[in-house]
């Protein structure tokens, strides 16, 4: 596969590069490496998989199979992610000390690669704010930040000037921002047809928009890890030189295993790290680490008249209280019929975030309460919190996950009547109500396998090893 790469893009990175632009040149003609990054909160880390050098829980895949007939996909224990982007963790535990309850944003967060990731660097303590300023794209962010399963997690549709109104609320900030996209010519063509000189300049005036925009929500001392997937000097490294003249900030500096085959830079004092498919097995990216070094403190926050958090009635929380494994971590909130579970120690912060953003989805989505009965939502069934003996479990083999997961009739034996997680592998994937003589499915239809499994289900294939090594 050769790319016809942009005729001004090629001389941009021709000058960049150097001598190496052969080399570079060559390994955008090569495939791009799958790679994905496992859930150890769900299952355990793969034997025998190679390791994404600066990622824990990351791997590559020698081929790239279809996720979508994999139900340990649908069920939140890994998630297909690029191998470069993992380099987030190293800024993370380079530079924040995770073990703190700490109050972090993802600004940029769908469809929620980076999301997922850091919900699962922060301690149990912390709160997590995953943003998108796109709705529909917001709803994506949900749905995986729900098959995750983490619980300390907000889901916002804000743009960065209502949430930069939030002043000194974040200890840390993640912007990854929307770029020109050149670190993803190889894996998505679509990216290189969308290429020009001007859209370069569009997306580095929007970038520092987006870092203004939001600034205030960092709190003085606060990290900002900021990450693009492009090559550009406009993007990167000339965006944080201009940041450090705007603001009061510095970047922190990563300590790099040389045989990572990351390249730092520099410009202006400010320090980035590079990403180049020839040097290193994944696509482009970029990323920095800044600190706030002064700035304004998080005024104190009022609770309106009016709480925008309902709590739950004695009733309402007994109806519940044996679902989730620390029942004293969580405060349980109604709104309308749903009964949800938030993080107790963050009750004030939280109120703070439905007053003033557009909250898509918060913490655990408990049950539905009609007439005295709670009936379980999907997602408890993937959360990480459910506590086991709460419900019965049907273990089923691959052909069944996968016409459960299609929203097929499927029927479980052994299970008494009433609710039954539904679990492939020892992974949830959702709830079914065993009646009499049938099982309701209740996978939501959102989330349904779409494309047609007649193939999938033919013996041949059902005997194919996973990605996970399940079958
Ligand atoms: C590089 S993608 C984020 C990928 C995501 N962090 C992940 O790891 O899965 C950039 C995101 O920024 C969003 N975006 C577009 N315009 C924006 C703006 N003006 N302000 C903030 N976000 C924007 C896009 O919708 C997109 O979801």
């Amino acid at each position: 596969m050769s790319l016809e790469l942009p005729a001004s893009f090629q001389t941009r990175m021709q000058t960049q590069l150097g001598a190496a632009y052969p080399a570079f040149a060559q390994a955008l003609a090569q495939p791009s490496p799958t790679s994905i990054r496992v859930n150890q909160a769900k299952t355990a880390l793969p034997e025998g998989l190679p390791q994404v050098p600066w990622s824990e829980t990351g791997f590559y895949l020698s081929a790239r199979p279809s996720f979508t007939l994999d139900p340990l996909f649908h069920g939140g224990a890994y998630y297909v992610q690029e191998a470069s982007s993992m380099f987030l963790e190293q800024a993370l535990r380079q530079c924040v000390d995770l073990k703190e309850p700490l109050a972090v944003l993802d600004l940029c967060g769908a469809p929620g690669g980076k999301s997922t990731h850091i919900a699962s660097l922060l301690s149990p303590e912390s709160l997590l704010v995953a943003n998108e300023v796109i709705k529909p794209r917001a709803n994506i962010l949900a749905e995986n930040i729900q098959k995750w399963g983490s619980g300390n997690v907000v889901v916002t549709n804000n743009d960065p000037s209502h949430i930069g109104q939030l002043t000194g609320f974040f200890d840390v900030m993640v912007v990854d921002a929307p770029c020109s996209g050149e670190g993803m010519f190889r894996k998505d063509p679509d990216a290189m047809s969308e290429w020009s000189e001007a859209n370069v300049k569009l997306c580095s005036e929007r970038q520092r928009r987006i870092l203004m925009d939001v600034w205030d929500a960092l709190k003085p001392g606060g990290v900002l890890i900021y990450s693009t997937c492009t090559y550009n000097l406009e993007e990167n490294e000339e965006n944080l030189a201009w940041l450090a003249k705007q603001q009061d900030a510095e970047t922190l500096a990563l300590q790099l295993h040389p045989d990572w085959g990351v390249t730092a830079t520099e410009l202006e004092g400010m320090h980035g790290y590079r990403f180049y498919p020839h040097q290193t097995q994944g696509e482009g990216f970029f990323l920095a680490a800044v600190r706030k070094t002064d700035g304004e403190e998080a005024r104190p926050y009022r609770k309106s008249k009016r709480p925008f958090l309902v709590i739950a009635s004695k009733q309402e929380k007994a109806l519940v209280q044996d679902w989730l494994r620390e029942p004293k971590f969580w405060e349980i909130v109604k709104h309308k019929e749903t009964l949800r579970a938030l993080p107790n120690a963050w009750m004030l912060e939280l109120e703070q975030l439905y007053e003033n953003l557009r909250v898509v989805y918060g913490g655990i989505e408990l049950a539905e309460v009609m007439k005295n009965n709670a009936k379980p939502l999907p997602a408890l069934a993937l959360s990480q919190h459910l506590a086991e003996d709460a419900f019965p479990a049907a273990e089923v083999d691959l052909a069944t996950a996968l016409k459960y997961l299609h929203r097929e009739d499927v029927s479980l034996e052994e299970s008494a009547n009433g609710w039954v997680l539904v679990q492939f592998n020892g992974v949830a994937l959702g709830w079914g109500k065993k009646l009499q003589n049938r099982v309701n499915n209740h996978y939501p239809k959102e989330w349904r396998i779409r494309m047609s499994l007649d193939e999938a289900l033919q013996p041949e294939n059902l005997a194919k090893q996973f990605v996970l090594g399940g079958q």
